[in-house]
């Protein structure tokens, strides 16, 4: 369908899976969630910084959720199906069983997750190549790229894991695979995740100078040599078996996949802004960051030529929006942050007990209290002495650098529920802070951003939203739709059914403005300050390191 035409009773299924849980929607052509649901999806931290995950667990909360949201609706009318997953590595033998990916050989735990930092010294080995494909990932590889992660299986698990294995998929591509069979993978996993280039493919030079040329001598067949873009249609759609699982009909067709962060992007990116007053309503799109919140945060901003952004992943051809070049900018703990913060605090279960007698989220708990306590001016003025650096996680952007850690400076002795509270608006505010860095390198090297477009769990936040519009100087958007990231897998699945002609019209039709939140002007020079004050805690950080590491 083109031109403006509705067809009614037509719908799509975008299945979302996040660092925490799985959520599907069923998504009308308007995109309007006619129904939600979601499931929380299992961990394993068995050392500090090595993360796993099950893809038999994760493709089981594919299914159940997408069983619940079709429940009552005529199948035929649903047209397509789309998923987007974290950039987590799943390993699978020649018959495509699940392999372990840890030294106990538990073949459960065969997901490497994105946030998994156990392939610290191989990544420092590649960045030390200096080779020509790190210039399209900020100039440096991140230990939450995939290269590094299979060397590490490569050098500590040849026998159990390397030697056995057929198939390594990024986890949107295993999804996409498990639902039609057709192992092709998504240029956004490969380009962002894998250093694929959309125009040159793989570049056998950078495999064998990394040690490994097993992929170059197979044709790379085991990480994929048949690419699609994503939203494209998948072989002949849902196999019989998965059909079954899902509870969809045979042949339902699915689209190539995203990265979740993606899927957020396509969700809110292209949104008509007419009647909201905002300045990007007379700019292009590329004015427009979007920022997608979750266990971490993303910051998207495309561009219709190459930037190079030192520290920030990109520039990605076609990754996100097609024809578009896309950098992505990050911070690897945001939400995840906020919760450490949070649940590691003597008050914590005082908090759970108030909140839960209120019947109120802890995070709206805190919010209120923080309104309750501030004194004549507003709530963000409460850490005047409280300053934050959230890379809790390493530095993902703009700084490229995972070995700084968090800092916080303004302890006092108090354990109560206010100490709690101005502690988490710290967080908040610093995470903020570390977006307005992230946006300041984009536009240093030629990005030139207006308007913040945020999804993700964390945008269900008000205070959240509102430190970021107030710290940027941005005004912030939100979608209609919470569930932005869904709406984008939905996106890729109207793609796949060919109701839109491209991925431009579905993001046109179906992403909406919900509510515009603008930056409050007379707290800027506060801001401001704080900010100077945030950049000076990583040069005293680094100053710190250098006297400890001399002599
Ligand atoms: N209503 C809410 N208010 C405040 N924070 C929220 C809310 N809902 C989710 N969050 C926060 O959002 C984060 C998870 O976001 P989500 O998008 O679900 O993550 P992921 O996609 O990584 O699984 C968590 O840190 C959680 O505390
Ligand atoms: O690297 C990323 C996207 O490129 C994301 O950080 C990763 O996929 C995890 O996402 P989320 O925080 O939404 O679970």
């Amino acid at each position: 369908m083109s031109g403006g035409e509705q067809e009614p009773g037509r719908y799509y299924v975008g299945v979302d899976v996040g660092t925490g849980s799985v959520r599907a929607a069923l998504v009308d052509q308007s995109g309007v969630l006619l129904a939600f649901a979601d499931q929380a999806i299992k961990q394993w931290e068995p050392q500090f910084n090595h993360h796993e995950q099950s893809s038999e667990d994760i493709w089981a909360a594919c299914c159940a959720v997408t069983k619940k949201v079709v429940q009552g609706i005529d199948l035929k009318q649903i047209r397509g199906l789309g998923f987007d997953a974290t950039c987590s590595l799943v390993v699978l033998d020649k018959q495509f069983r699940p392999l372990p990916v840890n030294h106990e050989g538990d073949s459960r735990r065969n997901i490497i997750m994105w946030l998994d930092h156990r392939a610290v010294s191989q990544v420092h080995r590649i960045n030390e190549t200096k080779h020509s494909v790190l210039q399209y990932v900020g100039g440096m590889m991140s230990v939450e790229m995939q290269a590094p992660k299979l060397l590490w299986l490569k050098e500590n698990l040849r026998e159990t894991c390397w030697d056995k294995a057929g198939h390594f998929f990024d986890l949107p591509d295993f999804l996409s695979w498990k639902a039609t069979g057709v192992a092709a993978r998504s240029l956004c996993s490969l380009v962002c995740k894998w250093t694929y280039s959309a125009d040159k493919g793989w570049d056998d030079s950078f495999w064998k100078m990394v040690g490994l040329e097993d992929f170059v001598a197979d044709n790379y067949s085991k990480i994929g040599n048949q690419v699609l873009p994503p939203g494209a249609s998948l072989g002949n759609g849902l196999t019989p078996e998965a059909a079954k699982d899902l509870g969809l009909p045979t042949g339902t067709a699915v689209a190539a996949s995203l990265i979740d962060a993606h899927a957020g992007g396509l969700g809110v990116i292209g949104a008509d802004v007419r009647g909201h007053g905002l300045v990007c309503e007379g700019q292009p799109v590329t004015s427009r960051l979007a920022v997608i919140c979750g266990t971490s945060s993303c910051h998207m901003g495309i561009s219709k030529d190459p930037i190079f952004v030192p520290g920030v992943w990109g520039p990605y051809f076609s990754a996100m929006v097609p024809g578009f070049w896309l950098n992505e900018g990050g911070q690897s703990v945001t939400g995840k942050l906020i919760d450490h913060m949070v649940q590691g605090h003597a008050a914590f279960p005082e908090l759970q007990a108030k909140a839960t007698a209120r019947c109120q989220n802890i995070y709206a708990y805190l919010n209120s209290h923080l309104d309750l306590i501030k004194k004549a001016r507003p709530v963000g003025f409460l850490t005047v002495d409280l300053h934050v650096w959230p890379d809790f996680h390493g530095n993902r952007s703009p700084l490229a650098d995972l070995t700084l850690k968090g800092m916080v400076t303004g302890l006092k002795l108090s354990q109560d529920l206010d100490d709690l509270a101005i502690l988490y608006l710290a967080t908040v505010q610093a995470i903020a802070f570390g977006t307005r860095f992230i946006i300041e390198a984009m536009e240093a090297a030629g990005h030139s951003i207006s308007t913040l477009f945020l999804c993700g769990g964390l945008s269900k936040n008000p205070l959240f939203v509102q430190m970021h519009a107030d710290i940027t100087g941005m005004p912030v958007v939100l979608s209609q739709e919470v569930e932005s990231v869904l709406v984008g897998a939905a996106i890729l699945g109207a793609c796949a059914s060919g109701d839109f002609t491209s991925v431009q019209e579905a993001m046109a039709k179906m992403s909406k403005v919900g509510k515009v939140v603008f930056p409050r002007r007379e707290d800027k020079k506060y801001y401001d300050k704080k900010y100077q004050v945030f950049l000076k805690l990583v040069e005293h950080q680094k100053e710190y390191s250098a006297i400890m590491s001399g002599d």
